[in-house]
């Protein structure tokens, strides 16, 4: 199920301002990769464009390309929203549907790709996506309660059994966990690492432990000044970054002396 992300020559735009230059990088399947730097350098940017999501911004555009498996996501004949089944996305802010009961907020994606259930698939699919997520226990009893009714740990976990509902290959975060508590984040980053067995997945975080915790490889983005665009300045083996990074850059910033 999990997919190779390859980036080519990626720059990114909004009207006429370049966010994001020259971004090459290679994700291996299972496994994570987290996205770190000062905030503006353009990490969200970049994240949205792995499931095209960046060009529903009026104005917005990217050059170069992003295969998956070889199949260039921004091939003209490619349909962005098939691209999003495939590339899942889970957001800073946990964002269920606040009035709909937490298995229809399962279902939701599948849905919208009007994909018709039978009411024993449907049973079935919240149940798994719920136990892949990490939620079942907690909500197997009260699943036509709202989801607006869940702890915002718990709403964050609804989310991603909402994105795994849907069976993407990858799996994209954007700070999923800054807007929790520290032991939310640890159930969120406890998932994670089970959910590398299936997926590849890319995270933007602040948070430079929780790269360290779940990452196997950390990117490093910078930009030189406001009004630059940012740039992948280095990435690697999260170890590797953490202990021997090959730009002072990236040990001035993993050692908190700017950003
Ligand atoms: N919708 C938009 N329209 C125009 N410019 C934007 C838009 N969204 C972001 N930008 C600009 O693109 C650049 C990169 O922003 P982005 O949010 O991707 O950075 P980031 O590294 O994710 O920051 P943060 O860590 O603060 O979330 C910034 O200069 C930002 O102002």
């Amino acid at each position: 199920m999990s997919k190779r992300i390859d980036v080519r020559d990626l720059n990114i735009y909004y009207g006429d301002f370049q966010a994001v230059a020259d971004v090459n990088m290679v994700v291996e399947p299972r496994s994570i990769t987290a996205l770190i730097g000062p905030s503006g350098c353009g990490k969200s940017t970049f994240l949205r464009t792995l499931n095209r999501m960046h060009e529903v911004i009026p104005g917005a555009r990217v050059e170069g390309d992003v295969l998956i498996d070889d199949q260039n996501l921004y091939d003209p004949r490619v349909d962005p929203v098939s691209v999003r089944r495939i590339v899942g996305m889970v957001f800073q802010r946990p964002n269920p549907f606040p009035t709909m009961s937490i298995a229809e907020n399962v279902l939701a994606g599948v849905r919208l790709n009007n994909r018709k259930l039978k009411a024993s698939e449907a049973e079935e699919l919240v149940e798994t996506s719920l136990r892949g997520a990490n939620l079942w226990n907690e909500v197997k009893d009260r699943l036509a309660r709202p989801g607006s009714s869940l702890s915002g740990g718990q709403q964050q976990r609804l989310c991603i059994a909402r994105a795994i509902a849907v069976k993407p290959e990858v799996l994209l975060m954007d700070e999923p966990c800054s807007a929790l508590d520290p032991i939310s984040t640890l159930a969120i980053e406890d998932l994670m690492i089970e959910l590398k067995e299936k997926y590849t997945i890319v995270i933007v975080t602040h948070n430079m432990q929780q790269a360290a915790r779940v990452s196997n490889r950390t990117g490093f983005f910078n930009l030189q000044r406001t009004g630059d665009p940012g740039r992948l300045v280095e990435i690697d083996d999260t170890e590797t970054m953490f202990s021997a990074p090959a730009h002072k850059e990236t040990e001035d910033y993993i050692s908190g002396r700017f950003g």
